[in-house]
């Protein structure tokens, strides 16, 4: 394809206002030929930095248009699904932000929709598989040398949680990576969780159930734990150190650089996803456009998406009921290997 990728980025918000200034300034071989939000100001306001680029309201009509070959989704978990149905009513490739969907049964429906088609369709925004820590924790494991991965300890720390955060999302919303990360290090599937409640910090919202301490099992054996802390005040800090049967290898320490100065030694906490992960979504979008002008469709799945909100689904039971909550996942359809 010589003319560039022409995108439709669907959800104008943080995420999506973001993705569209990284097709327009840093990905090459596209450009934004549509944008589409409910609050159609806020859409407005994005495309009038982008030259030629259509207004809309509604997904679908954004689709029809013939200056979009490709979807980019960056609207709330809740607006996945129709979006999604949308675009594979119109074959088109999409790059979905996590989560696929916040529930097993419609992150399912898009898997059987999407296995209709006969063949990929969607990549799911899992953007620490492109992280270059991430992903030289992911060569190390694979070379053998450290033997298998038994224990994987993991933090996610957030400065503030947005107001309509419920205790619910800090496990559909954020543990979400976490478990995608664990399937991706063990490359094995989660059979059970449980979610345990610390004391909730005075720093949260009146009832938000935060922090959370969650305990993932793969099929393999392995066990994974996750700290997840969504008020902690200070910083944004994402964490995994891999145990395995002859070493271990650690990530996300955030010593990138280390000042020494007038008596006192030490680095700086990055504030947001936004900072800390800006390399990944810059290397996820060029992946995407990349294997999309070649035709192909790489990254994360959308089986990886469902296999998370069918994880995340059980966390939310045990974090309700208590207790350890098994994962129970659909037959794997071929397509996904
Ligand atoms: N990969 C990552 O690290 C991150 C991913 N995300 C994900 O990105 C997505 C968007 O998150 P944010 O940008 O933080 O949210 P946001 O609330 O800032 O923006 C969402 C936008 O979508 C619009 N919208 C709502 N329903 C819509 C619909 N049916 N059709 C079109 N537009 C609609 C809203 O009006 C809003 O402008 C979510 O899935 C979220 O989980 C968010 C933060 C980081
Ligand atoms: O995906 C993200 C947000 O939606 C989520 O709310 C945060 O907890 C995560 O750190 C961020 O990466």
């Amino acid at each position: 394809m010589a003319t560039p990728l022409g995108i439709a980025v669907i959800g104008t918000g943080r995420m999506g206002a973001d993705h569209v200034r990284r097709i327009q300034e840093v990905v090459s071989g596209a450009r934004v030929t549509a944008v589409v939000d409910i609050e159609a100001e806020r859409a407005k306001a994005v495309a009038a930095r982008v030259e030629g680029c259509a207004v809309h309201t509604d997904p679908a009509a954004a689709m029809a248009s013939a200056e979009v070959d490709a979807v980019l989704v960056a609207s709330p978990g809740p607006a996945h699904e129709a979006a999604l149905m949308a675009a594979f009513a119109r074959d088109l490739p999409v790059l979905c932000e996590k989560p696929l969907t916040p529930d097993a049964a419609s992150a399912l429906r898009l898997v059987e929709a999407e296995r209709a088609l006969g063949r990929r369709r969607v990549q799911v925004g899992f953007m620490r598989r492109y992280d270059a820590e991430y992903t030289r924790l992911k060569a190390l494991l694979e070379t053998g040398q450290l033997g298998r991965p038994l224990m994987l300890h993991q933090r996610h720390r957030n400065v503030a949680s947005a107001s309509f955060f419920t205790s619910d999302m800090l496990i559909t919303d954020s543990v979400a990576h976490e478990v995608d990360v664990t399937r991706w290090l063990a490359g094995d599937e989660i059979t059970a969780v449980t979610v345990l409640r610390p004391a909730s910090s005075a720093g949260a919202p009146e009832g938000l159930i935060d922090p959370q301490f969650v305990v993932l099992e793969t099929a393999g054996g392995a066990l994974a734990d996750v700290e997840i802390f969504v008020n902690c005040g200070f910083g944004y800090q994402v964490q995994a150190e891999a145990v395995c049967e002859r070493g271990t290898a650690r990530v996300g320490d955030g010593h990138a650089m280390v000042t020494a100065m007038a008596g006192r030694w030490g680095g700086s906490i990055t504030q947001d996803w936004t900072e800390r992960f800006a390399d990944a979504y810059d290397r996820e979008v060029q992946a995407w456009v990349d294997a999309t002008r070649r035709g192909e469709v790489t990254g994360p799945s959308i089986w990886d998406g469902y296999a998370a909100a069918a994880v995340c689904e059980a966390g939310v039971r045990s974090l309700h009921e208590g207790g350890r909550v098994e994962v129970e996942l659909a037959p794997r359809p071929s397509l996904y290997g």
